[in-house]
């Protein structure tokens, strides 16, 4: 059966003024039966006006199986932002996703490039965090169903981020302030990452070795890090293109095909 066409949804929470950002594209699945979702979170450095949730639209319209559900999200960008809102933004993005379509959610793959990356795990740490601070319903269904999570050129370690590279620190403290102690304690690389019999979820980070923009630092930091912590992470380097060309890659492709049949054989 044929996919439904995709639909613009807004995520703005109920009574607050609705913004451009706060908004996602669905890739309604075709059967209204409980399938897998992937959702896309973009990249941009937290900012770039020109990189919008249209970057997930290759995988979604390349790579999903037509009976899974897709939705690609945009949050608010700095500088009229800052950390902690493009977190808050993603996480209430997946709860409208889960509000709305929940019925129809089997399981959740998450997929984030760059500074989507980050955010990706940001999610993770959060909504593990949550469930030792208290049970909220809509964090505990979604996290339950989180599970695979997938780095594309991540970004996850923000003070290791300035030191490689002196020139980003101006796109850093756009998204995070100027306190580098606050990009520490943003930072995916510095949550406590034991892992939590209860939580299960994969964790697959990528990397090109043709990306121009970030060497392979990141990654293998984020990789060694989950490993410590009993992840067991599946680090992917592919042999392609540059940092934005990844994400419509084939190499990426496949890489996805072997996670969806992962997910559909749980
Ligand atoms: N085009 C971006 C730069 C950018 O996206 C970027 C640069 C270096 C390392 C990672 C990047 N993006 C991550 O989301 C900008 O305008 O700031």
């Amino acid at each position: 059966m044929s996919r439904p066409s995709p639909k613009t949804a807004f995520y703005t929470p109920a009574g607050l003024t609705q913004h451009p950002q706060q908004s996602v594209t669905i890739f309604p699945p075709s059967t209204p039966t409980p399938v897998p979702w992937v959702v896309y979170i973009h990249g941009g450095a937290w900012r770039d006006p020109s990189q919008t949730k249209d970057m997930g639209v290759p995988i979604l319209r390349q790579s999903l199986p037509t009976a899974w559900g897709g939705m690609t999200l945009d949050y608010r960008l700095s500088p009229a932002v800052r950390h902690p809102t493009h977190l808050d933004d993603v996480l209430a993005a997946l709860k409208f996703l889960v509000t709305e379509h929940g019925e129809f959610i089997s399981h959740i793959m998450i997929i984030g490039h760059s500074a989507g990356a980050c955010l990706a795990l940001q999610v993770l740490a959060t909504l593990i965090g949550e469930r030792k601070a208290n049970g909220d319903g809509i964090f505990m269904s979604l996290r339950d169903r989180i599970k695979v999570v997938v780095g594309i050129e991540g970004i996850y370690d923000l003070v290791k981020l300035g030191i490689e590279y002196p020139s980003y620190k101006g796109f850093i403290s756009e998204a995070f302030g100027d306190d580098e102690e606050l990009w520490g304690e943003a930072s995916p690389s510095s949550f406590q990452w034991s892992r939590d019999s209860a939580f299960k979820s994969r964790i697959v980070l990528v990397q090109s070795t043709g990306d121009q923009l970030l060497s392979t630092n990141q990654t293998n930091l984020m990789n060694s890090i989950l490993d410590d912590g009993g992840w067991k992470p599946v680090l992917k380097l592919i042999n392609g293109g540059s940092h934005d060309a990844t994400v419509e890659s084939k190499a990426l492709f496949d890489i996805l095909g072997d996670l969806y049949k992962y997910v559909e054989g749980l």
